[in-house]
């Protein structure tokens, strides 16, 4: 696991910034604000300050936050019976060795026994119990006295208002916020326009602050151990004399909640392998947890031990904190993506800078809502804190403004739909499309009647708009059944744009499966992916056939894709079949289908039908504007026109590339090219070549 080494801080100004720097993070970190160094480089800090500290006892500064709870940055009114201290850090195997011998020595034997369970990633809390109710609730403070947050007892699960026993005692644990509870939440939040938390431990610590919301968000109360109050009577010896597994037990048996009914339940050990083991599992199963966990915490067992063990002024000597690699880390906002999903919700999505976080890595952020953004004062370039555990999707916390070079741009937000391009409703905190549901389906449409799919003139996104508005099409399968009358009847559609347009649409039911199946708008099947799919199989029947396995024959076809095309072409199964019905073409000109399974065959696909074709085992790559025969041609056409020779099309030249068509105002390509020795061939040159294939064109 990880060692986590302390930064070297070099003379006493270095020092002081780091005490300084350590405050601030400690105060905006306890005070429920957003953090301003992530735990890691925090940890890093203080390891930094101690050791400073330890070369130089005289020149201890009084903010240093070592040896503190809290390092020293909240404090309280209400005094604790017995301290609630913090806890000391391992980062390693070795380091928890070091430490277990340090503890044997202090008490002079073995520890007899261990217990290791969860560390609870929220706040820790005193709870006192009076006669068996619960009567009030306490922060932990500066260690010595906390606040009182009585005011939240309702919201936090795992705490009855009635114990099982009248008993008076005091429980300790932590508070927290389980994924669900965070993810409910900001949604309430947001709904009430307020800024949704960061990470849970955030959201807990603000809520357990909080009162007087008009809204209420719920926690949940996980104890870890409990101990007597003055008037706890013969309670007392007995909770002095159990060993702390017992103690849980015995707690969790009065009806209060504990993580035993988890899968990270505590356990009781004895050996340093077996704690090692412990520790292992707990961090294995961290990431399906429903809840946050930071590290996994080992406490000597039997209270014997833990009394000869003794606490400092900052954590008992009798347990230790192993932590886990932290959840948030710092990283960069490299753009914004705006998304339209099913109903029309524009959602921003960070496109970040790659970074680690807890063993995945993480390439994007949520943003909720274009508010969110502006409130958070994000721009692109900005070193930004994201957060990631276990199923919560990643997140941003905020920039880190200290990082700011100047350099930084402002996030740019759409003026339209950047799905339909139809107006925005910005009246609430969610942007949203104002075609709602059927924002999709324009887009879709508009796709698929697109130049580089079934290229209907004169079906621009306003027509569809149109068509979609008046109810003529839900898909684009309609288009080849709309009726001349009911085309007729909208607005701005005379005799001869009525005319144009069912033309255009006639001539589209022609067109070659290869833009057919592109005009389906599958995932991850573009212009060239869809036209080396339609010459592979040659019909849609076939292609509609194949599994996941024969798809992967396509070059550029892995296992995820055909699993994902497999999946989505099921979905788009009935508006297949209502372009068969419209008599829509489902062939692909000049293509063999691949020989029927077992029939055993020479070389894939390619190879089969590219044998005497005219740009046979050749790869072609287009550049400059073409003239003559080819000048009336797109270059989407003209990579079809290429791969019907039995070519390869590409759109950059290297080694590999046999021909470079260039045309006029050709530039780097040609450069290239000429450097390569790469033949050059001008277009009529190159139609020359191909003349065979170029009838079946258009
Ligand atoms: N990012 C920042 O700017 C920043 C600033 C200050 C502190 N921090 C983080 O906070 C840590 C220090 O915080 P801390 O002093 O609150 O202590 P801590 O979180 O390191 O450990 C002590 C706390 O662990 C909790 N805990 C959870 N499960 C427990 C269990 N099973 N048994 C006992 N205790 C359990 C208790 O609340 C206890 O008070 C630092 O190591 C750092 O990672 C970060
Ligand atoms: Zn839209």
């Amino acid at each position: 696991m990880t060692t986590n080494p302390a930064g070297v801080l070099a003379d006493t100004a270095a020092y002081a910034a780091a005490v300084e720097e350590a405050k601030r993070a400690a105060a905006a970190y306890y005070a429920a604000d957003e953090s301003v160094l992530d735990d890691d480089a925090y940890d890093r800090l203080v390891r930094g300050i101690a050791a400073y500290e330890e070369e130089h006892p005289q020149e201890v500064l009084d903010a240093s936050p070592t040896g503190k709870v809290a390092g020293g940055a909240v404090s309280g009114d209400v005094p604790h019976t017995v301290p609630m201290l913090s806890l000391d850090n391992v980062f390693s195997a070795e380091q928890f060795v070091t430490w277990t011998a340090s503890v044997e020595r202090r008490i002079g034997r073995p520890v007899a026994a261990w217990s290791v369970e969860p560390k609870l990633d929220g706040l820790a809390v005193a709870v006192r119990y009076r006669q068996g109710r619960l009567d009030r609730m306490i922060t932990r403070g500066d260690g010595t006295a906390g606040e009182d947050v009585s005011h939240a007892i309702g919201t936090v699960l795992g705490l009855p208002e009635r114990l099982a026993a009248p008993v008076t005692l005091e429980v300790r644990g932590e508070i927290l916020m389980t994924n669900e509870q965070f993810e409910q939440a900001n949604a309430v939040r947001t709904e009430h326009g307020a800024a949704p938390f960061a990470n849970p431990r955030n959201g807990a610590a603000g809520t357990l602050r909080a009162k007087d919301r008009p809204y209420r968000v719920e926690m949940t109360f996980f104890a870890y151990g409990a101990l007597a109050l003055p008037d706890s009577g013969d309670l007392a010896a007995t909770l002095d004399a159990l060993p702390h597994s017992e103690v849980l037990e015995y707690v969790a048996g009065l009806g209060v909640h504990t993580a035993a009914d988890t899968a990270v339940a505590p356990r009781t050990v004895t050996s340093v392998e077996e704690v090692q083991a412990g520790v292992e599992d707990i961090a294995a199963l961290r990431a399906s947890l429903p809840f946050g966990i930071d590290g996994i915490v080992i406490k000597a067992d039997l209270a014997a031990d833990q009394r000869d063990a003794g606490s400092g002024t900052r954590a008992p000597r009798w347990a230790i904190a192993y932590k886990l690699p932290a959840v948030e880390k710092v990283t960069r906002l490299l753009g914004v993506e705006w998304n339209v999903g099913r109903t029309g919700i524009i959602a921003p999505r960070a496109v970040l800078e790659p970074v680690e976080i807890d063993g995945s890595t993480v390439s994007y952020a949520t943003l909720h809502n274009p508010a969110d953004i502006t409130r958070r004062d994000l721009r692109l370039g900005d070193h930004v804190m994201v957060y990631k555990a276990g199923d919560i999707i990643p997140r941003i916390e905020a920039p880190v403004a200290h990082l700011r070079t100047g350099e930084e741009k402002p996030v740019e937000f759409p003026g339209v739909c950047p799905q339909c391009g139809s107006e925005i409703d910005m009246s609430e905190q969610r942007w949203r499309c104002t075609r709602g549901r059927d924002c999709r389906l324009v887009a879709s449409i508009s796709y698929a009647a697109g130049r580089d799919q079934l290229d209907i003139e004169g079906l621009g996104a306003t027509r569809v708009v149109q068509l979609v508005d008046a109810g003529l099409v839900q898909d684009f399968a309609d288009l080849f059944t709309l009726e001349r009358d009911r085309l007729l009847a909208l607005e701005r559609m005379g005799e001869t744009s009525t005319d144009n347009l069912l033309a255009a649409i006639e001539t589209a039911r022609t067109r070659p499966l290869s833009r057919v199946f592109c005009a389906l708008g599958v995932r991850g099947t573009g212009r060239s992916m869809s036209r080396r799919i339609a010459r592979h199989f040659a019909s849609m029947d076939r292609i509609v056939a194949a599994d996941a396995e024969v798809l992967q024959q396509v070059d550029g076809i892995g296992k995820e894709k055909a699993a994902a095309v497999v999946t989505e072409l099921e979905e788009l199964a009935p508006l297949i079949g209502k372009l068969v019905a419209a008599g829509v073409n489902m062939t692909e000109p000049g293509a063999t289908p691949p020989p029927e399974p077992g029939a055993a065959q020479e070389g894939g696909a390619d190879g089969r039908e590219a044998a005497g074709l005219p740009l046979a085992g050749m790869t072609v790559v287009v550049t400059g504007a073409m003239t003559g025969v080819l000048a009336e041609l797109s270059r989407n056409q003209m990579n079809e026109l290429i791969e019907r020779a039995g070519g390869k099309s590409s759109s950059s030249v290297s080694k590999r590339t046999s021909l470079l068509v260039a045309g006029e105002k050709a530039g780097s390509k040609r450069t290239k090219a000429e450097e390569l020795g790469v033949r050059i061939a001008a277009p009529e040159e190159f139609a020359e070549l191909v003349e065979s294939c170029l009838a079946l064109d258009m």
